[in-house]
Protein backbone atom coordinates (compact mmCIF):
# COMPACT_ATOMS: atom_id res chain seq x y z
CA UNK A 1 0.00 0.00 0.00
CA UNK A 2 1.45 3.18 -1.46
CA UNK A 3 1.23 5.74 1.65
CA UNK A 4 1.14 8.65 -0.81
CA UNK A 5 -1.98 7.37 -2.51
CA UNK A 6 -5.41 8.10 -1.36
CA UNK A 7 -6.98 4.87 -0.34
CA UNK A 8 -10.37 3.98 -1.94
CA UNK A 9 -12.79 1.34 -1.26
CA UNK A 10 -15.43 0.23 -3.91
CA UNK A 11 -18.31 -1.98 -2.70
CA UNK A 12 -18.87 -4.37 -5.65
CA UNK A 13 -16.90 -6.78 -8.05
CA UNK A 14 -19.72 -6.46 -10.43
CA UNK A 15 -18.82 -5.26 -14.09
CA UNK A 16 -19.58 -1.63 -12.81
CA UNK A 17 -17.12 -2.00 -9.79
CA UNK A 18 -14.45 -3.72 -11.72
CA UNK A 19 -14.44 -1.27 -14.61
CA UNK A 20 -14.43 1.46 -12.05
CA UNK A 21 -11.11 -0.64 -10.28
CA UNK A 22 -9.08 -0.04 -12.92
CA UNK A 23 -9.78 3.24 -14.15
CA UNK A 24 -8.74 4.73 -10.92
CA UNK A 25 -6.01 2.23 -10.38
CA UNK A 26 -4.69 2.94 -14.29
CA UNK A 27 -3.89 6.83 -13.14
CA UNK A 28 -1.61 5.60 -10.07
CA UNK A 29 -3.25 8.23 -8.27
CA UNK A 30 -4.84 5.34 -5.68
CA UNK A 31 -4.98 2.12 -3.44
CA UNK A 32 -7.75 0.55 -4.69
CA UNK A 33 -9.71 -2.52 -3.22
CA UNK A 34 -12.92 -3.96 -4.00
CA UNK A 35 -15.35 -5.20 -1.17
CA UNK A 36 -18.08 -7.28 -2.52
CA UNK A 37 -20.46 -10.10 -0.96
CA UNK A 38 -20.30 -12.09 -3.87
CA UNK A 39 -17.52 -12.51 -6.81
CA UNK A 40 -17.39 -13.50 -10.60
CA UNK A 41 -18.76 -16.12 -11.97
CA UNK A 42 -21.78 -15.22 -8.64
CA UNK A 43 -22.76 -11.77 -9.57
CA UNK A 44 -25.33 -10.60 -11.77
CA UNK A 45 -22.70 -9.60 -14.59
CA UNK A 46 -22.17 -13.04 -14.92
CA UNK A 47 -25.85 -13.98 -15.75
CA UNK A 48 -25.72 -11.54 -18.26
CA UNK A 49 -26.09 -11.87 -22.15
CA UNK A 50 -24.15 -10.11 -23.09
CA UNK A 51 -24.01 -7.37 -25.82
CA UNK A 52 -22.81 -3.72 -26.55
CA UNK A 53 -26.21 -2.35 -27.25
CA UNK A 54 -28.32 0.10 -25.15
CA UNK A 55 -31.12 -1.01 -23.29
CA UNK A 56 -33.65 -1.07 -20.24
CA UNK A 57 -31.54 2.16 -18.69
CA UNK A 58 -32.20 5.85 -18.62
CA UNK A 59 -31.57 8.64 -18.95
CA UNK A 60 -31.10 8.01 -22.42
CA UNK A 61 -28.96 10.80 -23.40
CA UNK A 62 -26.32 9.90 -20.91
CA UNK A 63 -26.25 6.50 -21.57
CA UNK A 64 -25.71 7.30 -24.96
CA UNK A 65 -22.71 9.40 -24.39
CA UNK A 66 -21.32 6.54 -21.83
CA UNK A 67 -22.23 3.90 -24.46
CA UNK A 68 -19.80 5.89 -27.00
CA UNK A 69 -17.24 6.44 -24.51
CA UNK A 70 -17.84 2.11 -23.79
CA UNK A 71 -17.70 1.26 -27.35
CA UNK A 72 -14.49 4.00 -27.79
CA UNK A 73 -12.90 2.34 -24.91
CA UNK A 74 -13.22 -1.40 -26.03
CA UNK A 75 -12.09 -0.65 -29.32
CA UNK A 76 -8.58 0.83 -28.16
CA UNK A 77 -8.30 -1.43 -24.90
CA UNK A 78 -9.92 -4.64 -25.05
CA UNK A 79 -10.91 -6.12 -28.27
CA UNK A 80 -6.78 -5.48 -29.34
CA UNK A 81 -5.81 -7.65 -26.91
CA UNK A 82 -7.94 -10.58 -28.62
CA UNK A 83 -11.17 -12.77 -28.35
CA UNK A 84 -8.81 -15.37 -26.52
CA UNK A 85 -8.02 -13.34 -23.46
CA UNK A 86 -11.00 -10.74 -23.19
CA UNK A 87 -14.01 -13.42 -24.49
CA UNK A 88 -14.99 -10.05 -26.94
CA UNK A 89 -16.21 -10.47 -30.49
CA UNK A 90 -16.71 -7.70 -32.67
CA UNK A 91 -20.36 -8.34 -33.96
CA UNK A 92 -22.87 -6.20 -35.77
CA UNK A 93 -25.95 -5.83 -34.38
CA UNK A 94 -29.62 -5.70 -35.74
CA UNK A 95 -32.78 -3.91 -33.73
CA UNK A 96 -35.73 -5.77 -35.76
CA UNK A 97 -39.16 -4.29 -35.13
CA UNK A 98 -42.66 -5.38 -36.99
CA UNK A 99 -44.27 -2.26 -36.52
CA UNK A 100 -42.76 1.39 -37.84
CA UNK A 101 -40.23 3.35 -36.02
CA UNK A 102 -40.94 6.59 -36.42
CA UNK A 103 -38.86 7.79 -33.69
CA UNK A 104 -35.08 6.96 -33.61
CA UNK A 105 -33.45 5.94 -29.97
CA UNK A 106 -32.70 8.97 -27.90
CA UNK A 107 -29.06 7.51 -27.59
CA UNK A 108 -28.37 7.44 -31.29
CA UNK A 109 -27.07 10.60 -31.60
CA UNK A 110 -23.98 9.95 -30.03
CA UNK A 111 -23.44 6.55 -31.33
CA UNK A 112 -21.62 7.63 -35.32
CA UNK A 113 -22.45 4.37 -36.73
CA UNK A 114 -25.77 3.95 -35.86
CA UNK A 115 -28.21 3.84 -38.76
CA UNK A 116 -31.72 2.66 -39.74
CA UNK A 117 -32.02 -0.96 -41.10
CA UNK A 118 -31.77 -0.70 -45.37
CA UNK A 119 -34.60 -2.81 -46.73
CA UNK A 120 -32.61 -5.04 -48.17
CA UNK A 121 -31.10 -6.12 -44.60
CA UNK A 122 -34.02 -6.38 -43.33
CA UNK A 123 -35.52 -9.93 -42.29
CA UNK A 124 -39.17 -11.87 -43.26
CA UNK A 125 -41.83 -10.70 -40.77
CA UNK A 126 -39.80 -7.22 -40.09
CA UNK A 127 -40.56 -3.97 -41.77
CA UNK A 128 -38.13 -1.31 -39.64
CA UNK A 129 -34.92 -1.96 -37.54
CA UNK A 130 -31.73 -0.23 -36.62
CA UNK A 131 -28.48 -1.38 -37.01
CA UNK A 132 -24.79 -0.38 -35.42
CA UNK A 133 -22.20 -2.11 -37.59
CA UNK A 134 -19.15 -2.03 -35.04
CA UNK A 135 -20.85 -3.55 -32.27
CA UNK A 136 -19.20 -6.23 -29.97
CA UNK A 137 -20.30 -9.27 -27.61
CA UNK A 138 -18.58 -10.80 -24.41
CA UNK A 139 -18.70 -14.07 -23.33
CA UNK A 140 -19.55 -12.62 -20.04
CA UNK A 141 -17.65 -15.52 -18.06
CA UNK A 142 -14.38 -15.07 -19.79
CA UNK A 143 -14.93 -10.95 -19.98
CA UNK A 144 -15.70 -10.98 -16.07
CA UNK A 145 -12.41 -13.24 -15.49
CA UNK A 146 -10.40 -10.69 -17.92
CA UNK A 147 -11.68 -7.94 -15.98
CA UNK A 148 -10.69 -9.33 -12.16
CA UNK A 149 -7.09 -10.01 -13.51
CA UNK A 150 -6.88 -6.63 -15.18
CA UNK A 151 -7.42 -4.61 -11.90
CA UNK A 152 -5.37 -7.45 -9.59
CA UNK A 153 -2.63 -7.17 -12.35
CA UNK A 154 -2.99 -3.35 -11.16
CA UNK A 155 -2.38 -3.68 -8.41
CA UNK A 156 -6.48 -4.11 -6.87
CA UNK A 157 -7.10 -6.22 -3.90
CA UNK A 158 -10.58 -7.99 -3.51
CA UNK A 159 -12.06 -8.87 0.05
CA UNK A 160 -14.94 -11.09 0.15
CA UNK A 161 -16.96 -9.59 2.61
CA UNK A 162 -20.23 -8.25 2.69
CA UNK A 163 -20.78 -4.72 4.09
CA UNK A 164 -24.19 -4.17 6.78
CA UNK A 165 -23.26 -0.45 7.12
CA UNK A 166 -22.56 1.89 4.46
CA UNK A 167 -20.01 3.62 7.17
CA UNK A 168 -18.01 0.57 8.02
CA UNK A 169 -15.77 1.38 4.78
CA UNK A 170 -15.01 4.83 5.69
CA UNK A 171 -12.85 3.65 9.11
CA UNK A 172 -10.29 1.94 6.38
CA UNK A 173 -10.92 5.09 3.34
CA UNK A 174 -11.88 8.86 3.28
CA UNK A 175 -13.33 7.73 -0.58
CA UNK A 176 -15.73 4.81 -0.95
CA UNK A 177 -17.64 4.26 -4.22
CA UNK A 178 -20.81 2.25 -4.31
CA UNK A 179 -20.91 -0.21 -7.31
CA UNK A 180 -23.59 -2.43 -5.50
CA UNK A 181 -26.58 -2.48 -8.09
CA UNK A 182 -29.11 -4.12 -6.85
CA UNK A 183 -27.99 -4.43 -3.47
CA UNK A 184 -27.86 -1.06 -2.87
CA UNK A 185 -31.66 -1.59 -2.31
CA UNK A 186 -30.55 -2.70 1.20
CA UNK A 187 -27.16 -1.30 1.89
CA UNK A 188 -28.05 2.47 1.40
CA UNK A 189 -32.10 1.73 1.58
CA UNK A 190 -32.42 3.38 -1.90
CA UNK A 191 -36.13 2.01 -2.68
CA UNK A 192 -35.83 3.04 -6.50
CA UNK A 193 -33.71 0.32 -7.09
CA UNK A 194 -35.53 -2.87 -8.09
CA UNK A 195 -34.90 -6.21 -9.88
CA UNK A 196 -36.01 -6.85 -13.55
CA UNK A 197 -35.52 -10.82 -13.64
CA UNK A 198 -34.09 -11.35 -17.13
CA UNK A 199 -33.88 -15.35 -18.04
CA UNK A 200 -31.34 -17.01 -20.90
CA UNK A 201 -31.04 -20.05 -22.94
CA UNK A 202 -27.02 -21.37 -24.04
CA UNK A 203 -27.33 -22.81 -27.23
CA UNK A 204 -24.62 -24.69 -28.95
CA UNK A 205 -24.00 -23.13 -32.32
CA UNK A 206 -22.70 -19.43 -32.94
CA UNK A 207 -24.04 -17.09 -35.84
CA UNK A 208 -22.61 -13.98 -37.32
CA UNK A 209 -24.90 -11.29 -36.87
CA UNK A 210 -27.00 -10.36 -33.04
CA UNK A 211 -30.77 -10.26 -33.86
CA UNK A 212 -32.81 -8.11 -31.39
CA UNK A 213 -36.38 -8.23 -31.67
CA UNK A 214 -37.52 -5.74 -29.12
CA UNK A 215 -40.89 -5.34 -30.53
CA UNK A 216 -42.01 -5.81 -27.26
CA UNK A 217 -39.82 -4.53 -24.34
CA UNK A 218 -41.25 -7.40 -21.93
CA UNK A 219 -41.91 -10.47 -24.39
CA UNK A 220 -38.15 -10.20 -25.78
CA UNK A 221 -36.63 -12.43 -28.69
CA UNK A 222 -32.71 -11.86 -28.90
CA UNK A 223 -30.15 -14.44 -30.48
CA UNK A 224 -26.37 -13.17 -29.04
CA UNK A 225 -23.85 -14.77 -30.91
CA UNK A 226 -20.42 -15.58 -28.55
CA UNK A 227 -17.16 -17.36 -28.93
CA UNK A 228 -18.24 -20.80 -28.15
CA UNK A 229 -22.19 -20.48 -27.89
CA UNK A 230 -25.14 -17.95 -28.63
CA UNK A 231 -27.65 -16.77 -25.87
CA UNK A 232 -31.13 -16.91 -26.32
CA UNK A 233 -33.38 -14.25 -24.54
CA UNK A 234 -35.13 -12.84 -22.95
CA UNK A 235 -37.52 -11.89 -20.26
CA UNK A 236 -38.10 -8.17 -18.47
CA UNK A 237 -40.08 -9.43 -15.55
CA UNK A 238 -39.91 -6.71 -13.14
CA UNK A 239 -39.98 -7.11 -9.24
CA UNK A 240 -39.56 -10.71 -9.66
CA UNK A 241 -36.89 -11.69 -7.90
CA UNK A 242 -36.89 -15.58 -8.62
CA UNK A 243 -33.49 -16.72 -9.68
CA UNK A 244 -34.49 -20.47 -10.82
CA UNK A 245 -34.71 -21.10 -14.76
CA UNK A 246 -38.28 -21.34 -15.53
CA UNK A 247 -39.54 -23.85 -17.84
CA UNK A 248 -42.36 -21.45 -19.03
CA UNK A 249 -40.23 -18.90 -19.99
CA UNK A 250 -37.56 -21.13 -21.57
CA UNK A 251 -40.32 -22.56 -23.60
CA UNK A 252 -41.51 -18.92 -24.78
CA UNK A 253 -38.05 -17.63 -25.26
CA UNK A 254 -37.49 -20.45 -27.84
CA UNK A 255 -40.97 -19.76 -29.32
CA UNK A 256 -39.60 -15.95 -29.54
CA UNK A 257 -36.39 -16.10 -31.20
CA UNK A 258 -38.16 -19.39 -33.38
CA UNK A 259 -39.89 -16.07 -34.98
CA UNK A 260 -37.44 -13.95 -35.96
CA UNK A 261 -36.19 -16.72 -38.37
CA UNK A 262 -36.39 -20.38 -39.51
CA UNK A 263 -32.73 -21.10 -38.23
CA UNK A 264 -33.53 -20.87 -34.78
CA UNK A 265 -36.52 -23.15 -34.73
CA UNK A 266 -35.60 -25.55 -31.77
CA UNK A 267 -35.21 -28.61 -33.52
CA UNK A 268 -32.30 -26.55 -35.31
CA UNK A 269 -30.58 -25.93 -31.78
CA UNK A 270 -28.62 -27.58 -28.96
CA UNK A 271 -29.85 -26.11 -25.79
CA UNK A 272 -26.43 -26.21 -23.19
CA UNK A 273 -27.81 -24.26 -20.14
CA UNK A 274 -30.30 -21.71 -19.01
CA UNK A 275 -29.23 -18.76 -16.73
CA UNK A 276 -31.65 -16.11 -14.52
CA UNK A 277 -30.00 -12.68 -13.91
CA UNK A 278 -31.83 -9.78 -11.59
CA UNK A 279 -30.77 -6.49 -13.47
CA UNK A 280 -30.34 -3.66 -10.90
CA UNK A 281 -32.77 -1.08 -12.11
CA UNK A 282 -34.03 2.13 -11.80
CA UNK A 283 -35.45 5.22 -12.84
CA UNK A 284 -32.29 6.27 -13.73
CA UNK A 285 -28.91 5.31 -13.02
CA UNK A 286 -27.13 6.83 -10.30
CA UNK A 287 -23.66 8.23 -10.59
CA UNK A 288 -23.34 11.46 -8.08
CA UNK A 289 -21.20 12.29 -5.18
CA UNK A 290 -22.61 12.25 -1.72
CA UNK A 291 -20.65 13.76 1.28
CA UNK A 292 -20.97 11.66 4.10
CA UNK A 293 -19.81 12.64 8.11
CA UNK A 294 -19.84 16.20 7.92
CA UNK A 295 -17.92 16.50 4.48
CA UNK A 296 -15.00 14.86 5.49
CA UNK A 297 -15.98 11.56 3.45
CA UNK A 298 -16.93 10.94 -0.48
CA UNK A 299 -19.46 8.34 -1.53
CA UNK A 300 -19.77 8.05 -4.92
CA UNK A 301 -22.73 5.88 -6.00
CA UNK A 302 -22.50 4.55 -9.42
CA UNK A 303 -25.50 1.87 -9.71
CA UNK A 304 -28.86 1.11 -11.23
CA UNK A 305 -27.73 0.55 -14.93
CA UNK A 306 -30.13 -1.96 -15.67
CA UNK A 307 -30.12 -4.18 -18.76
CA UNK A 308 -26.91 -2.03 -20.23
CA UNK A 309 -24.32 -1.96 -17.55
CA UNK A 310 -21.62 -3.65 -20.10
CA UNK A 311 -22.26 -0.93 -22.28
CA UNK A 312 -21.89 1.81 -20.53
CA UNK A 313 -19.69 0.42 -17.99
CA UNK A 314 -16.65 2.08 -18.84
CA UNK A 315 -17.87 5.65 -19.61
CA UNK A 316 -19.20 5.28 -16.05
CA UNK A 317 -16.40 4.38 -14.36
CA UNK A 318 -14.67 7.42 -16.86
CA UNK A 319 -17.09 9.36 -14.92
CA UNK A 320 -16.81 8.07 -11.43
CA UNK A 321 -12.62 9.02 -11.58
CA UNK A 322 -14.19 12.82 -12.68
CA UNK A 323 -16.29 12.82 -9.59
CA UNK A 324 -13.49 11.58 -7.47
CA UNK A 325 -11.30 14.05 -8.51
CA UNK A 326 -14.22 16.71 -7.63
CA UNK A 327 -15.03 15.01 -4.55
CA UNK A 328 -11.77 14.49 -2.83
CA UNK A 329 -10.69 18.64 -3.71
CA UNK A 330 -13.74 19.46 -1.14
CA UNK A 331 -12.85 16.76 1.38
CA UNK A 332 -12.73 18.53 4.70
CA UNK A 333 -9.60 17.20 6.45
CA UNK A 334 -11.26 15.27 9.64
CA UNK A 335 -8.58 16.51 12.60
CA UNK A 336 -8.45 14.13 15.88
CA UNK A 337 -10.83 16.09 18.12
CA UNK A 338 -13.93 14.90 15.58
CA UNK A 339 -16.48 12.90 16.73
CA UNK A 340 -15.44 9.64 16.30
CA UNK A 341 -17.17 7.51 13.80
CA UNK A 342 -18.75 4.68 15.82
CA UNK A 343 -20.76 7.34 17.54
CA UNK A 344 -22.61 8.15 14.53
CA UNK A 345 -23.37 4.01 14.54
CA UNK A 346 -26.66 4.79 17.12
CA UNK A 347 -27.75 7.25 14.22
CA UNK A 348 -30.11 5.48 12.19
CA UNK A 349 -30.36 7.11 8.60
CA UNK A 350 -32.26 6.64 5.45
CA UNK A 351 -31.27 7.64 1.98
CA UNK A 352 -33.54 10.23 2.20
CA UNK A 353 -32.04 11.82 5.03
CA UNK A 354 -28.47 12.32 2.93
CA UNK A 355 -27.49 15.09 1.29
CA UNK A 356 -26.93 14.35 -2.44
CA UNK A 357 -24.31 16.56 -4.15
CA UNK A 358 -24.75 16.69 -7.66
CA UNK A 359 -21.43 17.12 -9.35
C1 LIG B 1 -30.28 -11.90 -18.55
C2 LIG B 1 -29.52 -10.61 -18.61
C3 LIG B 1 -28.95 -10.19 -19.80
C4 LIG B 1 -28.23 -9.01 -19.85
N1 LIG B 1 -27.64 -8.63 -21.04
C5 LIG B 1 -26.94 -7.47 -21.08
C6 LIG B 1 -26.32 -7.07 -22.30
O1 LIG B 1 -26.42 -7.77 -23.32
N2 LIG B 1 -25.62 -5.91 -22.31
C7 LIG B 1 -25.51 -5.12 -21.18
O2 LIG B 1 -24.87 -4.06 -21.25
N3 LIG B 1 -26.09 -5.48 -20.00
C8 LIG B 1 -26.81 -6.63 -19.95
N4 LIG B 1 -27.41 -6.99 -18.77
C9 LIG B 1 -27.38 -6.05 -17.63
C10 LIG B 1 -26.09 -6.18 -16.84
O3 LIG B 1 -25.92 -7.54 -16.51
C11 LIG B 1 -26.16 -5.34 -15.56
O4 LIG B 1 -26.50 -4.02 -15.87
C12 LIG B 1 -24.80 -5.34 -14.87
O5 LIG B 1 -24.40 -6.65 -14.60
C13 LIG B 1 -24.83 -4.55 -13.55
O6 LIG B 1 -23.50 -4.61 -13.05
P1 LIG B 1 -23.20 -4.26 -11.52
O7 LIG B 1 -21.74 -4.40 -11.35
O8 LIG B 1 -23.88 -2.98 -11.16
O9 LIG B 1 -24.01 -5.37 -10.70
P2 LIG B 1 -23.62 -6.82 -10.22
O10 LIG B 1 -22.98 -7.62 -11.27
O11 LIG B 1 -24.86 -7.33 -9.57
O12 LIG B 1 -22.52 -6.57 -9.06
C14 LIG B 1 -22.91 -6.02 -7.81
C15 LIG B 1 -21.81 -6.34 -6.83
O13 LIG B 1 -22.07 -5.67 -5.59
C16 LIG B 1 -21.97 -6.63 -4.56
N5 LIG B 1 -22.79 -6.18 -3.42
C17 LIG B 1 -24.09 -5.80 -3.42
N6 LIG B 1 -24.47 -5.43 -2.17
C18 LIG B 1 -23.36 -5.61 -1.35
C19 LIG B 1 -23.10 -5.42 0.03
N7 LIG B 1 -24.06 -4.98 0.87
N8 LIG B 1 -21.87 -5.70 0.50
C20 LIG B 1 -20.89 -6.14 -0.34
N9 LIG B 1 -21.07 -6.34 -1.66
C21 LIG B 1 -22.30 -6.08 -2.16
C22 LIG B 1 -22.42 -7.92 -5.18
O14 LIG B 1 -22.01 -9.01 -4.38
C23 LIG B 1 -21.69 -7.82 -6.52
O15 LIG B 1 -20.34 -8.17 -6.35
C24 LIG B 1 -28.12 -8.19 -18.69
C25 LIG B 1 -28.68 -8.62 -17.49
C26 LIG B 1 -29.38 -9.82 -17.44
C27 LIG B 1 -29.97 -10.27 -16.13
O1 LIG C 1 -31.48 -8.79 -21.67
C1 LIG C 1 -30.81 -7.74 -21.55
O2 LIG C 1 -30.73 -7.05 -20.49
C2 LIG C 1 -30.05 -7.21 -22.71
O3 LIG C 1 -29.36 -6.22 -22.58
C3 LIG C 1 -30.14 -7.88 -24.00
O4 LIG C 1 -29.06 -8.69 -24.07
Amino acid sequence: MNIHKKDIIIIGCGCIGLSAGVILLKTGDYNVKIWAKDLPPNTTSNKAAALWYPFLSEPLDKVGRWSQETMDYFKKEIIPLGVEKTGTLTKKVYELYRTPRAQLPEWSPFVPSFRRMKKEEMLDGYIDGFTVEDGFVMDTDQYMDWLVESFKALGGSIDQREVVDIREPFIYADIVINCSGLGARELIGDRLVYPSRGQIIVVDNTRDISLMDEEDEYQLGYVIPRVHNSVLGGTNQQHNYNLEPSKKDTEEILDRVAKISPQFERKNLKILGEKVGLRPSRYSIRLENEFMQDGRKLLVHNYGHGGSGFTVSWGCALDTLKLVRKGADKLKTSNKSDVPWYSLLNKRRSSSSCSFVND
